[in-house]
C-alpha cells in the first residue's frame, strides 16, 4: 500500500484553560515554579545577552540602529550564571536559549556558557544568532558546552540578503554556519524570515539547500515587532502560503514527533522527484496565523535584567536591582514567578490577536526583547 502524502486539513487550536485568576489578583502564596493564571508552566527560558547587533534586519531594527544600553546596565557574565542558577535549581527552567541583539557580539559569550555549564551539565544551551563572526568562535562555543544553534539566514542571494539585512555580509554567515556543522554544534536550525516581493519566491530555493546539508529549516511569520512599525497583516507572508509555495517543489506531510510546547510545526519533506525519501524536516512559525500560546512555556529575560512574561508584553518586571542589592535568591525567585503569575493569555493581550484594531505594538522592538 502506497503512503498518503500531502497537506492534511487542520486540527482546531487547542482550548485555551479559563484563568484561575483574574487579571490583577495577588500572586498567591507558595507557588510551584513560573506557572501563570491560566495554569501554564514555563520551563523554557529566553535570556538576551544584549541589546546590539550588527545587522539592521528591516523586519527588526530600524537603518540607524538604536541606542545601546550602557554597559552598566546590562546583566554582566555572574549575574547571568546566577539568574540561570536561580531559574534551573528553583523554579523548575529545563532549558536555556541565548539570543540578543546578537549574542556574539558579547566578547564574554565562551566564559558565559562554560559558567552556566558548570553548575548544570544536563541542561540544554541554545544559542540564536545572526551567524556573523561563528566560523571563528563555533569550536570554542561547543567546548564551553554549548549544546545547539539557531542561524538566522533569510536569503542565499547577496543581493537580497543584503536588502534585508542593510549589511552585504552573506559569505560570512555562510562560513559560520559550515564551520557549526563541522565542530557538530547540534542539529543546525536556520530560520527565514518571508517577506513579500523581497525573498518569498526563494522559499524553495531555501529548503532545498537547507535538507541537502541536513539542516532544519523553520520559516517565521513576521509579527509586529519592528521599529519601523512597516508591518501589516495582509503585507505578510502567512504560513498558509509558504506551504503551498513549498508544495511546488515538495510534499509536506506533518512530522509524528510530538510538538512539545514548541512554536514550530514541523513537517517531513519528500522532493516531488523522489517521494520514498523523507529529504528532512521544516518547521512553519505562525505566531500570527495559528498562535500557540495555550501552550506556551516561555519566559524571557531582557539584556538588562527584566522579566518579560510575554514576548509582547507591556509590562517588564526587573531583576537587576535585586540581583545587585540582596545575595537572597529566594527573593530573586519571588519576584520572577510575581512577573511570570501576571502572563498575558496571548499575543500581550488577554485574547490573541495580531494585528487586530485593539493590538498595541510594544514599544520594544525584537532586537530588545531578545527573540
Ligand atoms: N509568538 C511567539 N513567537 C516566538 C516565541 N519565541 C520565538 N518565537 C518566534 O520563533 C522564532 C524562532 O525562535 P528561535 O529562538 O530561533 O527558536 P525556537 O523557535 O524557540 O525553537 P527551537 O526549535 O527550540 O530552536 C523567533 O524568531 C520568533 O519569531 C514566542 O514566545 N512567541
Ligand atoms: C531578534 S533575533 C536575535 C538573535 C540574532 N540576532 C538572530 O538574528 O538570530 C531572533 C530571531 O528573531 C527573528 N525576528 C526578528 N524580528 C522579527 C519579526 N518582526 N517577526 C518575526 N521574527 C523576527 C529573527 O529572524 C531571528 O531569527
Ligand atoms: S533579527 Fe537578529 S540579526 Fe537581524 S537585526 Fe534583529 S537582532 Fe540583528
Ligand atoms: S505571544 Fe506570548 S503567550 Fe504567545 S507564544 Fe509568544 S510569548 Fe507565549
Amino acid at each position: 500500500m502506497g503512503i498518503e502524502l500531502g497537506m492534511p486539513a487542520f486540527a482546531p487550536p487547542r482550548p485555551f484553560p479559563e484563568p484561575g485568576a483574574a487579571p490583577n489578583a495577588e500572586t498567591p502564596e507558595g507557588l510551584d515554579g513560573l506557572v501563570d493564571r491560566y495554569g501554564r508552566r514555563a520551563t523554557d527560558m529566553r535570556l538576551s545577552l544584549t541589546d546590539k547587533c550588527n545587522l539592521r534586519c528591516t523586519y527588526c531594527m530600524p537603518a540607524s540602529g538604536l541606542d545601546w544600553l550602557p554597559k552598566d546596565k546590562v546583566l554582566t557574565a555572574g549575574e547571568i550564571v546566577r539568574l540561570v542558577g536561580i531559574g534551573v535549581n528553583g523554579l523548575g527552567v529545563r532549558e536555556l536559549r541565548l539570543t540578543g541583539g546578537e549574542p556574539l557580539v558579547r566578547a564574554d559569550l565562551v566564559e558565559i556558557i562554560a559558567g552556566i555549564r558548570a553548575n548544570h551539565p544536563e541542561l540544554p544551551v541554545s544559542l540564536t544568532t545572526n551567524g556573523l563572526g561563528l566560523d571563528k568562535k563555533a569550536a570554542a562555543l561547543k567546548d564551553a558546552g554549548l549544546t545547539r544553534i539557531n542561524v538566522s539566514l533569510d536569503s542565499l542571494h547577496p543581493g537580497t540578503f543584503a536588502q534585508l539585512t542593510r549589511r552585504p555580509f552573506l559569505d560570512r554567515v555562510l562560513a559560520g554556519v559550515e564551520e557549526a556543522a563541522r565542530v557538530g554544534l547540534g542539529l543546525i536550525k536556520i530560520n527565514a524570515v518571508l517577506m513579500r516581493g523581497i525573498n518569498d519566491a526563494e522559499a524553495p530555493d531555501l529548503l532545498e539547500w537547507a535538507v541537502t546539508h541536513g539542516f532544519e529549516l523553520r520559516f517565521i511569520e513576521q509579527m509586529p515587532l519592528d521599529a519601523d512599525h512597516g508591518w501589516t497583516r495582509d503585507g505578510m507572508i502567512t504560513a498558509a502560503e509558504i506551504r503551498s509555495r513549498l508544495e511546488e517543489r515538495f510534499v509536506l506531510t506533518p512530522d509524528p514527533r510530538n510538538r512539545d510546547g514548541a512554536p514550530a510545526e514541523r513537517w517531513e519533506v519528500r522532493r516531488r522527484t523522489s517521494l520514498e525519501v523523507v529529504a528532512g524536516v521544516v518547521g512553519i512559525i505562525a505566531s500570527v496565523t495559528e498562535p500557540f500560546c495555550a501552550d506556551c512555556r516561555r519566559t524571557r529575560i531582557t539584556a538588562e535584567g527584566k522579566v518579560r512574561s510575554c514576548l509582547f508584553s507591556h509590562e517588564e518586571t526587573d531583576l537587576l536591582g535585586l540581583l545587585r542589592s540582596t545575595g537572597d535568591d529566594a527573593a530573586v525567585a519571588r519576584r520572577w514567578q510575581e512577573a511570570m503569575w501576571g502572563k498575558p493569555k496571548a499575543h500581550g493581550m488577554d485574547h490573541a490577536g495580531l494585528g487586530a484594531p485593539d493590538y498595541v505594538q510594544p514599544e520594544r522592538t525584537m532586537s530588545a526583547i531578545g527573540g
